[in-house]
């Protein structure tokens, strides 16, 4: 079913060329309003350099837990750190999911005492960070100008956007991991847009409206996309954040997720379509919003399900 996602070469964006440029974001505003969800292509990423992020967090899980747990989220603080398997749960209405996390946020003040003691660790996530936030603001290139604003609309909101890095294991399915346990529960995420890697196992659905779970399947060299809570606002409901989740895998798994968000004093006001068109929501700072949906996940108070 891999055609309810496209695949969008995204270089014209990157680069700046102006006739591929409007074709390029007539296609993102497309599968942004349909499924929510798009493959990207033309990201000017290597293999070998994606290749070193999936060596780094290999790494990283490889460790004792004892090890792990000296960079727990509870110590470091809110959304960064290690979170070990079945601490957090998805989907409210299932068991608590499968897997373990390692969440990293770019901040020049870090402490050595944040990252993993694993050498040349910290320079390959920053600098794979970086790259994703370049690819962000081309997507929001792309975005701006299917919803007819100006291309450099979202760069005010984005000049220290709360992103996060999100390393990714999955255990191998073992007889001790029920079928009823996720590997992660159906969500959506609550940012503008979603820019995630998979290694070699698969895994990932998606429901998009109105239809029963499909299958994200692989698709070499390219990132899958997903548009998130926060830009389906923002956009007054044009596009959609779409339900996903990660079953039982075949095999033990690793993905590595991007997610962006806006600045913390960015406004989120609905951009509207027309004269006619009147705003489904209040205006909210980027810093209110993303600190309501991530409460809601660590079970500071209920979060919304899918
Ligand atoms: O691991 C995956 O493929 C998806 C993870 C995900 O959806 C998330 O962390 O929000
Ligand atoms: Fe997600």
């Amino acid at each position: 079913m891999s055609h309810e996602i496209p695949v969008i070469d995204i270089s014209p964006l990157r680069v700046g060329a102006e006739k591929g440029c409007a074709e390029t974001a007539r296609a993102l505003g497309r599968a942004s309003r349909e499924t929510g969800f798009f493959y990207i292509s033309g990201h000017g990423m290597s293999p070998s350099t994606l290749q070193t992020v999936f060596d780094a967090s290999h790494a990283f899980f490889g460790q004792p837990t004892e090890e792990k747990n000296r960079l727990a989220m509870s110590r470091l603080g809110r959304n960064r750190g290690y979170v070990g398997l079945g601490v957090e749960r998805l989907d409210t209405r299932s068991k608590p999911d499968h897997k373990e996390a390692f969440n990293i946020s770019l901040d020049e003040t870090d402490a050595d005492s944040v990252w993993p003691d694993i050498p040349g660790w910290r320079d390959i996530m920053r600098s794979y960070f970086s790259t994703c936030l370049d690819l962000g603001a081309a997507l929001h290139r792309g975005f701006a100008r299917d919803l007819g604003v100006e291309e450099d609309f979202f760069v005010k909101s984005f000049r220290n956007p709360q992103a996060t890095l999100r390393l990714l294991h999955y255990p191998a399915p073992s007889t001790s991991w029920d079928e009823d346990v996720p590997g992660a529960g159906a969500h959506t995420d609550y940012g503008n847009v979603t820019i995630l890697a998979v290694d070699s196992v698969s895994g990932l659905q998606v429901r998009p409206r109105g239809q029963d779970w499909i299958d994200a399947p692989l698709i070499p060299g390219t990132f899958i996309c997903n548009i998130g809570d926060c830009l389906m606002r923002w956009s007054n409901d044009v596009y959609v954040s779409t339900p996903h989740r990660v079953l039982r895998p075949a095999r033990e798994r690793y993905s590595v997720a991007f997610f962006l968000d806006p600045d913390d004093d960015a406004i989120v006001d609905p951009i509207l379509s027309g004269p006619e068109d009147h705003p489904h929501y209040p205006p909210v700072t980027g810093r209110d919003y993303l600190e309501e949906r991530l409460n809601a996940t660590y079970g500071r108070a209920e979060r919304k399900n899918v």
